[in-house]
């Protein structure tokens, strides 16, 4: 077959654009890489082999080589994995077919300085095309396992890649070839690799040569990290791991190494990121802990081997007893991954337990980047639901810091009965909540909860330590239970005049029949003149609008009208309302309107007919400027 000219992807080329520019302090890592791949593809053939032993039976001894051609300022990263075919490669070294790339990309032209941008291609992972930081022209030769044909895949890292035939492609595996670009001589001295190895790729798992044959050095100790005793790995060993399994390069938040001894035999590894990754919340995102099974890897993507909320987690699950050969579809319902589940699940809320005891200010830094996913626990299982309530942090209207349920409750005012939470899209928004407005006049504290998750556990949770947990938004506000310090300054009068306002309310109720559910005067506000809120037996309205925006019918429950007897329009309105009218109906029917309508708006909703909404506004607001 001729040479075959094609483009990459454009997001390839664009990532080319800024792997050179911002790896240029910390070229090395392409070796690291490089040898990471070359490991990934000799565990994919070991576990392919376990089918089909004859992939590998020729030359079952997995290896990674470098070899540095001085003359021809070339260094080669050989490996003896699974290869690749003429469509694995277009597929892998021509496009990114990760998820969520199109949002990385975005997020990388954001980034304008070099430090972010290193950050950011830090959790994403460069990959092979870190080569092109050191190398002007890469040649990727492979053969994929079990196949005959041989290609060649060449590139100078500018727009293009060309794939032809290969003869002299290795028997099996890739070999990929670095034509130095001026100036990187150092990549061909032995002692620069040799530190690179040592220092980067020390825990990969198959020995790494320098050189080739009888002569070839061996640059590393070549056995399972996870399988070492803990006093024999140092932290930068432990580190370095956790950039190969994450393909990340932050540094771990936390890690727990142990291993299971008993019925059920197992080790762990496994890693908390300090860093959030860019997809944490994508559908497509493949769970970060890789199964092993006595060595070999078997695969990153069983779902039950780690709880959902617990997808930050990285690192390797090595077991000594499930079957070399279980099926991935088979490992679904298999009673030793629950088991290992039940035991890792408990093992890694314990540590996260005394990092919340002892760290706090730490702590508070993990649940920035991962409370979101955690809390999904609080509505997904029930099981840990106490222990993970332990854990829960909240941002709260009384404090700049966050918040434990136990330090909540402890801090309630004398009379209060339930914990009281708001839910909505951002934090600064529900700062504004008119519904939180006579809370804060009594001091009372209410949980600001902002993540997608909080509408749901809220009501599956229901309660804790016999609190009951209520939102503010739902409910009459039961505000005067609460006792405040300078209660007894409280006047009688700061009620308003009674029955104006229950007038008031009469009038509303009627004009607006057929729009709210109910409508009553209430001590929730402060400063604004209304709000809506849902009844106590209805949904949450924030929870409904959630629902409604996401395609689902709620039913069409109404919303209760609040109103505010101290606020000037009010006890304006009622006073018309009390003075039998006189010909103002007109008006005092428009202003009920106005009122349901300016709810809406602060709920962030739309009035319910802009037209008419704004014909009233310009009709009062003209006659207030006339009078
Ligand atoms: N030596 C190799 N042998 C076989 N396949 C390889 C080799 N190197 C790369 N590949 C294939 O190319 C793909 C892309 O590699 P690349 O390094 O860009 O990304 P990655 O390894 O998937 O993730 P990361 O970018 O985080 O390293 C790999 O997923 C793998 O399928």
């Amino acid at each position: 077959m001729s040479k075959e000219t094609l483009n990459f992807q454009a997001e390839v080329s664009r990532l080319l654009d800024i792997v050179a520019n911002s790896l240029y302090s910390n070229k090395e890592v392409f070796l690291r890489e490089l040898i990471s791949n070359a490991s990934d593809a000799c565990d994919k053939l070991r576990y392919a082999a376990i089918t089909q032993p004859d992939l590998a039976a020729e030359d079952p001894d997995y290896r990674v080589n470098i070899v540095v051609e001085k003359d021809n300022r070339t260094v080669l990263v050989e490996d003896n994995g699974i290869g690749m075919n003429r469509d694995d490669l277009v597929e892998n070294l021509g496009t990114i077919a990760r998820s969520g790339t199109l949002k990385f990309m975005q997020q990388m032209e954001q980034a304008r300085d070099a430090q972010g941008q290193v950050n950011l291609i830090g959790q994403f992972g460069v990959g092979f095309y870190a080569a092109f930081v050191v190398a002007d022209k890469v040649e990727v030769e492979t053969r994929r396992a079990g196949e005959e044909q041989g290609w060649r895949w060449t590139s100078d890292g500018r727009g293009e890649f060309t794939i032809e035939d290969c003869a002299d492609a290795p028997a099996r595996g890739t070999r990929v070839r670095l034509h130095l670009k001026e100036g990187e001589d150092e990549f061909l001295e032995d002692l620069r690799l040799r530190r690179i190895v040592q220092t980067y790729s020390d825990h990969i798992a198959i020995p790494i040569y320098l050189g080739q044959g009888e002569e070839a050095e061996q640059l590393n100790t070549a056995s399972a990290l996870w399988t070492r005793p803990k006093s024999e790995i140092t932290d930068q060993q432990y580190k370095e791991f956790y950039h190969h399994v994450a393909h990340a390069m932050d540094d771990p938040w936390l890690r727990l190494h142990f291993k299971a001894e008993g019925k059920v035999e197992y080790t762990c590894l496994l890693y908390v990121p300090s860093q959030k990754p860019y997809d944490l919340f994508h559908p497509d995102r493949k769970h970060g802990v890789k199964l092993y099974v006595r060595r070999v890897f078997i695969t990153d993507d069983c779902e039950e081997l780690v709880p959902a909320y617990m997808r930050f987690l990285r690192g390797v699950v090595d077991s000594e007893d499930l079957p070399l050969n279980i099926s991935r579809e088979l490992l679904q319902h298999n009673p030793l991954v629950t088991k290992i589940r039940q035991t890792l699940t408990n093992r890694v809320l314990n540590e996260l337990k005394k990092k919340a005891e002892k760290e706090p200010e730490d702590y508070a830094k993990f649940w920035d980047s991962f409370g979101a996913v955690l809390k999904e626990g609080l509505y997904e299982d029930p099981e840990q639901r106490d222990t993970l309530l332990e854990l829960a942090r909240f941002r709260s209207s009384e404090r700049d810091d966050v918040v434990s349920l136990k330090d909540y409750v402890a801090s309630m005012k004398e009379g209060q009965e339930s914990i009281y939470v708001i839910t909505g899209e951002n934090e600064d928004a529900l700062r504004k909540s008119p519904q939180l407005e006579g809370f804060r006049a009594k001091g009372i504290e209410v949980l600001l909860l902002s993540d997608p998750i909080d509408d749901f556990w809220v009501p599956a949770v229901g309660e804790y330590e016999g609190k009951a947990i209520k939102s503010v938004t739902r409910g009459a506000a039961e505000l005067d239970k609460v006792k405040t310090d300078d209660q007894s300054e409280e006047k009688a009068e700061d009620k308003g005049d009674e029955t104006a306002i229950g007038t008031l309310v009469a009038f509303l109720k009627t004009a607006l029949e057929d729009d709210v559910k109910d409508v009553r005067s209430t001590q929730r506000l402060t400063d604004s003149a209304c709000c809506l809120v849902a009844d106590d037996g209805d949904m949450d309205i924030h929870l409904s609008r959630l629902l409604r925006q996401h395609g689902q019918s709620v039913g069409d429950a109404k919303r209760i009208l609040e109103i505010n007897p101290k606020h000037p329009l009010i006890t304006r309105l009622a006073e018309c309302a009390k003075g039998g009218l006189n010909g103002a109906q007109g008006d005092l029917k428009d202003a009920a309107f106005l009122l349901l309508d300016q709810a809406r708006i602060i709920e962030g909703e739309t009035p319910q007919d802009p037209a008419a909404f704004a014909r009233r506004l310009s009709q009062l607001v003209a006659k207030g400027l006339a009078a």
